[in-house]
């Protein structure tokens, strides 16, 4: 039987402080009471899998059989997840995501299959095209990933050099590699996981180029898992994070599939060669846009890990005096590392609020497009691409903020900081490069404010811009709202100074290019400036309209939280308030106080708001975040686990250092 350990006290006292209902905050972040039972269960039978449990943690194992395990407990999560499918409802994907960490330490090598693959079948495909493969997809009768980074190119996909050429005399695509810079590489679960992938690759009919198409490649048999002729796949090595994820590489040699296997719910290619050109070829980025919306949900989460951990750590962690003669403080009560972890709840509860409505917003473009309206497809575009750049930049600084904040013992892998952290900031490069996605929205931007100074009207995301020209600068006051048309301010006037500094570069005679490259500092200032906005405009708007649907303890709360997370990036940014908008010097010290007084009103509820985000023992799999906070035991149970303590002496000492301390004694 399983020893039930004593809660730490510093916790026990802390839970007993928290003002509101913790599980009522549950199940709003979840959305919805079923979905947190649904969740709950499907958790529960995972934790009792005894096949998930590792013997030896992950840590300790090789390259090799980190993967190897990887692989068997994925295919465990994947038969335990039928099963609760068969009898139950399909599990939201957010709640696969946050059982994925049960069973995987790291990032799962069928990553790619669920999250790009599947998905990119239901975008591309036609619904013939659906009907053939998706049912095998979804039952994991074939495992698929998505390729499309080259060795030579990531970020500027119009430059893949992978050929697609189409022979009408047999109706087929023949696939080649021409150079080592045109091999694909990186794609998750290619190296040596998957049967099949998504390839992206330029398409040729009779000499002439037609762009990048998305093809199904099967690159495997699905009988030996043999490479099949033609191919040329592997594992591209170890890396910063993402140790199980199985990042491959991809080469083709006259490689020939059918022309069925071009996803041709856009473009199409007739039997004869005929290219029927889509609605907009930016279509073919589907996916993309798809994962971007998402990976702000991702942040969330990652960021709520974070601070769960750093928060119940800080409760628990007793370290100095404040005062000569009294004992020594649990750590939370230093109003500076309240300054670092609060921001991190709020932050969480920020994306995820964000989440929300890009993501119906999501919905709306797709359901609109399938009624070939694209109208709203630009600004889903410019959004997805500022939020994901600024979520996964914010969580990776805020992870790392998490991880200082526990000291010493932050660098422990077994705190699970370190892995998270690998994850955050992968994100910020993957799916479209950080500074290239704000440049996407900068370009949004710069459009927008021509339209505006046109007297346009423009779409509800840049409709400040219409308010700032007409010179709405309301007095100033220390409001959320007030405060968020601040920001609105600080964004137009970036926006315009960016702008201007184009008009002036060509001016002087530079071409268009040119001038955008010499003031894009200033465009991806401007790009910043606006995520900035829009998520505080966002996170206010979502918590007013909760607040009147949740009981009056918690709506207080909540209201603390995103008043802290306005107030934290006004300090934070109240050079730009200064310059842009009718912020005075004496706010700025009004609104210190009010961060102060802030932090205050949070300190009771900060555990309870960690416990909020429910994440279990078995997802934070961390020693200093577990929810009994028996930190310092579970820290040295994970220190006897280290293969080094199994024997008394290990044998270097035999044949290296003694050897070595008798030659060098005098
Ligand atoms: C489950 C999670 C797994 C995570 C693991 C990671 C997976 C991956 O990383 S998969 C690979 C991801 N790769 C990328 O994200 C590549 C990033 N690059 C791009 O997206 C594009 O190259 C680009 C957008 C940076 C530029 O594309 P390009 O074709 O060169 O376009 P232009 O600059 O000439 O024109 C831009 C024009 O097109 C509009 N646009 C661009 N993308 C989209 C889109 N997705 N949807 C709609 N519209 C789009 C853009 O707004 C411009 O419009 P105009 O200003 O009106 O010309
Ligand atoms: C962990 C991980 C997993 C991945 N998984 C996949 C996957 O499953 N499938 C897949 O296809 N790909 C995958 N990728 C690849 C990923 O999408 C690319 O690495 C990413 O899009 C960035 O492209 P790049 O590597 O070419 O960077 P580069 O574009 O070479 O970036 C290098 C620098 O150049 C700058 N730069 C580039 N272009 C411009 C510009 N126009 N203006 C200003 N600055 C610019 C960038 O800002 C950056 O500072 C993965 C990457 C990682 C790290």
């Amino acid at each position: 039987m399983a020893t039930v350990h004593k809660i730490n006290e510093d916790l026990v006292k802390e839970r007993q402080k928290c003002t509101f209902n913790v599980q009522e905050l549950t199940y709003l972040l979840d959305g919805g009471e079923e979905v947190t039972k649904e969740r709950r269960e499907f958790e529960n039978i995972l934790r009792n899998v005894k096949e998930l449990q590792d013997e030896v943690p992950e840590v300790y194992l090789s390259h090799k059989e980190r993967y190897e395990n990887a692989v068997r407990k994925t295919c465990i999560l994947q038969n335990v997840r039928n099963d609760f499918e068969k009898k139950r409802e399909v599990l939201s994907p957010r709640n696969i995501f946050r059982a994925g960490y049960a069973v995987i330490k790291d990032v799962s090598p069928f990553f790619l299959h669920n999250g790009m693959f599947v998905p990119t079948i239901i975008g591309q495909g036609t619904p013939e095209q659906q009907a053939e493969w998706l049912p095998k997809a979804k039952a994991m009768a074939i495992i698929g990933t998505y390729a499309q980074t080259e060795l030579g190119h990531g970020t500027f996909i119009r430059g893949l050099e992978t050929t697609a050429t189409y022979d009408a005399k047999t109706e087929e695509f023949i696939l080649n590699s021409p150079k080592v810079t045109s091999y694909k590489w990186w794609p998750g679960g290619l190296g040596t996981t998957v049967n099949h992938c998504i390839t992206v690759a330029q398409l040729y009919i009779n000499g002439k180029k037609y762009g990048i198409h998305p093809f199904i490649v099967q690159i495997r048999d699905l009988e030996t898992h043999k490479p099949l002729p033609g191919i040329k796949v592997g594992e591209i090595g170890p890396k910063m994070g993402f140790a199980t994820a199985n990042n491959g590489f991809l080469g083709f040699q006259n490689f020939r599939i059918p022309r069925k296997n071009m996803l041709m719910k856009n473009a199409q290619v007739l039997k004869d060669g005929t290219f029927v050109k889509g609605m907009n070829e930016k279509l073919t980025y589907g996916t993309m846009v798809m994962v971007r919306v998402n990976i702000v949900s991702d942040s969330a989460f990652h960021t709520a890990m974070a601070a769960t951990i750093a928060v119940r750590y800080a409760a628990v962690r007793h370290q100095s005096q404040l005062k000569a003669k009294e004992p020594e403080v649990q750590i939370i009560d230093y109003l500076t590392q309240q300054h670092k972890l609060f921001i991190a709840i709020a932050t969480s509860h920020a994306f995820s609020n964000t989440y929300t409505w890009l993501y119906q917003a999501y919905l709306k473009v797709v359901e609109d497009l399938g009624k070939q309206k694209q109208d709203h497809l630009p600004e889903l575009h410019a959004l997805s691409c500022c939020l994901k750049a600024t979520s996964s930049r914010d969580a990776g600084v805020i992870v790392e903020q998490c991880r200082l904040a526990c000291g010493g013992h932050g660098y422990m892998a077994s705190s699970n900081l370190p892995i998270i952290y690998g994850y955050t900031t992968a994100a910020i490069t993957y799916e479209g490069e950080h500074t290239v996605l704000l440049l996407q929205t900068a370009r949004y931007l710069m459009k927008a404010w021509m339209s505006a100074l046109e007297g346009k009207v423009l779409a509800p995301s840049v409709a400040y811009l219409v308010d700032w020209l007409k010179s709405d600068k309301q007095r100033w006051q220390n409001t959320p709202e007030v405060i968020v048309k601040g920001f609105q301010h600080v964004a137009a006037g970036k926006i315009k100074d960016a702008f201007d500094a184009i008009q002036k570069h060509v001016k002087a005679g530079k071409d268009y290019e040119d001038a955008w490259n010499l003031a894009s500092v200033q465009l991806i200032k401007a790009s910043e400036a606006h995520s900035r906005a829009i998520l505080c405009d966002g996170y206010l708007r979502e918590t007013v309209r909760t607040s009147s649907s949740v009981s009056p303890s918690l709506a207080k709360v909540l209201n603390h939280l995103v008043q802290l997370y306005i107030v934290y990036w006004t300090l934070e940014t109240a050079g730009d308030l200064l310059v842009y908008s009718n912020i005075g010097k004496d706010d700025i010290a009004v609104l210190k106080e009010k961060y102060e007084e802030l932090l205050a009103l949070i300190r009771p509820n900060a555990v309870g708001l960690v416990d909020a985000f429910d994440i279990s023992d078995e997802i934070l799999q961390s020693t200093l975040g577990s929810y009994d906070g028996r930190v310092y035991e579970r820290l040295m149970e994970e220190a006897m686990k280290s293969p080094l303590n199994k024997e008394p002496v290990n044998q270097s000492f035999h044949k290296y250092l003694k050897p070595f301390i008798k030659k060098a004694k005098l």
